[in-house]
C-alpha cells in the first residue's frame, strides 16, 4: 500500500458500487439508506436541532437519498419540506422505493410534487427555502451528465444568499465529479456552493480538482460498507497480475522514507543546481537552499564565473561552488558519476537553457537493466529513456518549449517537469488551449497524464491545487499510481504560497528528494506535499525564503 488515499473517478465508484451489489453482500436500498443514514448523522453531528429541512430531491438515485434523508430527518421530529424536481415513474427502483415510502409518510397536502415541465412554481411548499435551518441538495450526484438548469441553480442560490447551511449529498448539483468543473444554463454563479458535502466511501477526483475543492465546503467522506469493495476494485483478485492504477491524495506519510537514520554524506545524495547569470541568481539560490534542507548529502551551484562572488556571498557554505560558461562546462561536471540529481531552470535564463538542455538530454542513456527470476538472468531492451534524475523548471521549460519536438525527444522516464499553467500550455500548446477553454473532454488530470505520456516523463502542474502524473514504467512491481493530487484550495488553502520564488523553492525540494534516491514520481509527489507543509506552517507574511527554513519544522512534526 503506497502512502496516499486514493479517490475515485465516478466510473470507478460505480464499478465499485455495482460489484458490491452483485457479489450479493448489500442491496441498492441498502447502500442508499446508508448513505441517507450518513448524509443525517454528519449534519447532525453541526447542526444538531434543526426545526426545518429543506431538501432538493433530483431525478436519479442522488434524489432517491434525499428521499431516505428527509423520511430520517422528519422520524426525529424535524419539519421537512421536499421539492422533487423529477418524474416519479422515471426513477430507478431503489429511488422510487424511498419516494413512495416518503409520499407514505406524509398527507396529501404535505407532499409537494410539482410538474417537472414548471419547476420553477415555488408557490405552494410547506415553508419557503428561507425559512429552513438547513438545506439539502440531493439533486444531482455521480450522474450529472449536463449543465445543472438554472431554475434549479436558482434553489441553491436562494439558500446561500439567505444565509442557509448548504449541505450536498455526494457533490454540489452542478459538480462534475471528475473534472470538478462548476457548470449551470446561463449565467455564472460563483457565489453557490455547499457549506458541507457528505460523499461515499471515497472522495471523488472532482471534488479535488479546478472548482472542486471551493464548491464542496468541508468534505466529509462517509463509510457505507464498500471498503473491501474498493479494495477489491484496486487490488484485484489474486490471480490478477496487474493491480489497477489509482489516483492518490498527497498525505504526510509519504515524507517517510525522508528520515535520515544513518549514511555517509553521498548515501544521501549529490544535487546539481544550474544557475543563472549574476544578478540573476535568486531564484536557483532558492532552490540550492531548499534541496539542502531536504538532506541533500552534497548540492552544488553551477553558474557562470563571474557570478560566484555574488553566488558564495548570499549561499550557506555548505553548497559548493563550480563555474559553469560553457555547455562543455557541464559535460565536465556530469563526468562525477555522484551527481545523481539535477536541477535546471530557476533563474537560468532561458538562452543559457537552450544552450545547456542538449548537454542534458546527451547525458540520458538508454539502459539495458538487468533482472533475475530464480538464479535467470533477463536483460531488457526498454521502450523509453533513462537518465539521471533531473527536474526542469521556468526557463528551461520556456527554452525547451521553443525547441519542439527535439525537447520532448531529450526527456526521459527521471525527468520531472514542473510548469505553471503558462509553461504547460507553452509545452503542450494544444493542451493548455484546451485546458483554458474547459473543453469538456479534457479535465486538467486528464492533460496532465496526456502530457505526461508525450513527454515519457513526469509532469507536475503547479496551481491551487497540483496535479502530478507520470508514464514511467514500473519495474519493481509496486501497485500503479497514476497520478497524485495535492490540494491547496478550499479547505486545505495555502493561498499565501502564491509568491514571488515559491516555484524555484518546489523545483529545489524536489531535487533534493530525488538525490536522496526517490524514485521521480514518489519524489514530485512528496515534494508537492513538503512545500505546502512548509508554507502552512509558517502562516500568513510567507515569502519563498521561509519555505526552506521551515522544512526542519516540517520534519520534526513528522517526527523523522
Ligand atoms: N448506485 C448506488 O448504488 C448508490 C448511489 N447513491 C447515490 O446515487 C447517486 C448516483 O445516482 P445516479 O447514477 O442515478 O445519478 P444522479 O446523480 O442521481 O443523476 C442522474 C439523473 O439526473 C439526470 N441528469 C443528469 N444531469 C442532469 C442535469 N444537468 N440536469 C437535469 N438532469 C440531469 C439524469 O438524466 P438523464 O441523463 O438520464 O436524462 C438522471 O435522471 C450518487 O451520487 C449517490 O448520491 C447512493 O445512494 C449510494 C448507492
Ligand atoms: N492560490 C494558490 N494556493 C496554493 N498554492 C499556490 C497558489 N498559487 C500558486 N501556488 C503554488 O505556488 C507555487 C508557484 O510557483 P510558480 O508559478 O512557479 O511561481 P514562481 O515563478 O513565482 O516561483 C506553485 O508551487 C503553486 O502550486
Ligand atoms: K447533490
Amino acid at each position: 500500500m503506497l502512502n496516499g488515499t486514493e479517490i475515485l473517478t465516478t466510473a470507478q465508484m460505480r464499478a465499485i458500487e455495482s460489484a458490491a451489489m452483485d457479489s450479493g453482500a448489500v442491496t441498492g436500498l441498502e447502500l442508499m439508506e446508508r448513505a441517507g443514514a450518513a448524509v443525517v448523522a454528519a449534519l447532525l453531528e453541526r447542526w444538531p436541532d434543526p426545526g426545518r429541512a429543506f431538501v432538493l430531491c433530483g431525478p436519479g438515485n442522488n434524489g432517491g437519498d434525499g428521499f431516505v434523508i428527509a423520511r430520517l430527518l422528519k422520524d426525529r421530529g424535524t419539519e421537512v419540506t421536499t421539492l422533487f424536481l423529477g418524474e416519479r415513474d422515471r426513477l430507478s427502483p431503489d429511488a422510487a422505493v424511498n419516494h413512495d415510502r416518503w409520499q407514505q409518510m406524509l398527507g396529501d397536502g404535505d407532499f409537494w410534487l410539482p410538474d417537472p415541465a414548471e419547476d420553477t412554481d415555488l408557490t405552494s411548499p410547506d415553508f419557503e427555502i428561507g425559512s429552513s435551518d438547513v438545506v439539502i441538495d440531493a439533486m444531482l450526484g455521480t450522474g450529472a451528465n449536463r449543465p445543472l438548469p438554472s431554475t434549479w441553480a436558482n434553489h441553491l442560490s436562494d439558500a446561500v444568499e439567505g444565509g442557509n447551511p448548504v449541505i450536498a449529498v455526494d457533490a454540489l448539483s452542478g459538480l462534475d465529479l471528475d473534472s470538478g468543473r462548476y457548470a449551470i444554463d446561463g449565467r455564472e454563479r460563483s457565489h453557490i456552493r455547499a457549506t458541507l458535502t457528505v460523499t461515499f466511501q471515497r472522495a471523488k477526483v472532482g471534488h479535488k480538482l479546478e472548482e472542486g475543492p471551493d464548491r464542496s465546503g468541508e468534505l466529509v467522506v462517509a463509510d457505507i460498507g464498500l471498503e473491501q469493495d474498493v479494495r477489491r476494485h484496486f487490488d484485484g483478485p489474486a490471480l490478477r497480475h496487474e493491480p489497477v492504477p489509482s489516483i492518490r491524495l498527497t498525505s504526510p506519510a509519504l515524507a517517510r522514507p525522508l528520515s535520515k537514520s544513518s549514511g555517509h554524506k553521498f548515501d544521501h545524495g549529490h544535487a546539481l543546481i544550474l544557475a543563472g547569470a549574476a544578478g540573476r541568481g535568486g531564484a536557483a539560490r532558492l532552490a540550492a537552499r531548499a534541496a539542502l534542507r531536504c538532506g541533500a548529502g552534497l548540492v552544488t551551484l553551477a553558474c557562470p564565473r563571474d557570478a560566484i562572488a555574488e553566488n558564495a556571498a548570499s549561499l550557506p557554505d555548505a553548497v559548493m561552488l563550480r563555474p559553469l560558461d560553457e555547455p562543455d562546462d557541464l559535460r565536465k561536471l556530469l563526468a562525477d558519476k555522484r551527481i545523481n540529481a539535477i536541477c535546471a531552470g530557476p533563474g537560468l535564463g532561458v538562452e543559457r537553457a537552450a544552450t545547456l538542455l542538449p548537454v542534458l538530454a546527451e547525458d540520458a542513456r538508454d539502459p539495458k537493466p538487468v533482472t533475475w527470476v530464480g538464479n535467470q538472468k533477463f536483460t531488457f531492451d526498454l521502450p523509453f529513456r533513462a537518465g539521471r534524475p533531473t527536474v526542469l523548471d521556468a526557463d528551461a521549460l520556456t527554452a525547451g518549449a521553443a525547441q519542439g519536438q527535439a525537447f520532448l525527444q531529450g526527456l526521459h522516464v527521471n525527468t520531472i517537469l514542473t510548469p505553471h499553467e503558462g509553461e504547460f500550455a507553452r509545452v503542450f500548446p494544444d493542451l493548455g488551449a484546451r485546458l483554458k477553454q474547459k473543453h469538456p473532454t479534457l479535465s486538467t488530470l486528464d492533460a496532465v497524464r496526456e502530457a505526461a505520456d508525450r513527454a515519457k516523463a513526469v509532469i507536475l502542474l503547479k496551481g491551487p491545487t497540483t496535479v502530478i502524473s507520470a508514464n514511467a514504467p514500473r519495474l519493481r512491481g509496486k501497485p500503479p499510481v497514476e497520478a497524485w493530487i495535492n490540494p491547496a484550495a478550499g479547505p486545505d488553502a495555502v493561498p499565501w504560497l502564491a509568491t514571488a520564488g515559491s516555484g524555484d523553492v518546489l523545483a529545489g525540494i524536489i531535487t533534493g528528494i530525488l538525490a536522496r534516491g526517490l524514485p521521480p514520481l514518489d519524489a514530485a509527489a512528496t515534494g508537492a506535499w513538503l512545500h505546502a507543509a512548509a508554507a502552512r506552517r509558517f502562516g500568513p507574511g510567507l515569502i519563498a525564503d521561509d519555505l526552506p527554513e521551515e522544512l526542519p519544522g516540517v520534519f520534526r512534526d513528522l517526527g523523522l
